[in-house]
């Protein structure tokens, strides 16, 4: 199947869970990346703030932020994405082109230098090898294929997203590891 169609399949399954499954499963899948080295290793954590129906992420920001990790979530400007400290749930956010709250432009960017950095990747689909399909912006791809050296790299799925026909191209970016609610899968150790 090609990107665009397995997008349309795992878009229709999710647009179709409730709100609270979502958050039920959501909350396994955290339960499980807190519990790994990888997550304890980290002094910072690059999360996202979740939109509409997909991965629920206030459990793993609120369980950063008590850890005492730095928590940095996406911003857009135009082709490309930077990550900007939070402090919290609450902090002053703006809502981008598709309705997804982002930080204001002006807070501070994500340092690499601050302590090792655990990026936890949403995506649409994932599979074995680490490969990852996203919403189809480039996005992630983009930013890995610049950054992606001084970070680790976790996908945060739901048992369903996990298939092997995903197709990748050059510069789909591989994930180091990924969870989903009945496990942890790690492609690449240090
Ligand atoms: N919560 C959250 N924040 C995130 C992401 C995400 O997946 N979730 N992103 C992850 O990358 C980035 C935003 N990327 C996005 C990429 C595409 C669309 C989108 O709505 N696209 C259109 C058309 C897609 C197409 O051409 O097929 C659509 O779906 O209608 C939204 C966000 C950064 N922030
Ligand atoms: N490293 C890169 N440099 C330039 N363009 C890129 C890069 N990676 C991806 N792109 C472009 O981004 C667009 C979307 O790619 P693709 O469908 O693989 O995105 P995706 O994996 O679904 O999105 P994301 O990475 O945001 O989750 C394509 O037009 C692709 O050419």
């Amino acid at each position: 199947m090609n990107k665009k169609a397995i997008r349309k399949e795992i878009n229709t399954l999710i647009d179709n869970m409730e709100d609270s499954i979502l958050t039920d499963l959501s909350r396994r899948v955290s339960e499980l990346v807190i519990e790994q080295p990888v997550w304890k290793e980290a002094k910072q954590i690059l999360l996202f703030l979740s939109f509409g129906k997909e991965f629920k992420t206030d459990f793993l920001i609120r369980q950063a932020l008590k850890d005492q990790k730095a928590v940095a979530v996406p911003r857009i400007c135009g082709k490309e994405m930077t990550f900007h400290y939070i402090k919290g749930l609450d902090d002053a956010l703006e809502t981008n082109r598709w309705g997804i709250r982002e930080p204001l432009a002006g807070s501070p960017l994500w340092n690499p230098e601050k302590g090792k950095t655990l990026m936890l990747t949403p995506g649409v689909a994932f599979g074995p090898e680490g490969s990852r399909l996203g919403r189809g912006g480039g996005f992630y791809d983009r930013f890995l294929s610049e950054k992606g050296d001084v970070l680790k790299t976790v996908g945060l799925s739901f048992e369903w997203q996990f298939r092997d026909d995903i197709p990748m191209e050059e510069q789909d970016r591989r994930l180091d590891g990924l969870s989903t609610e009945s496990r942890f899968l790690i492609f690449k150790a240090d």
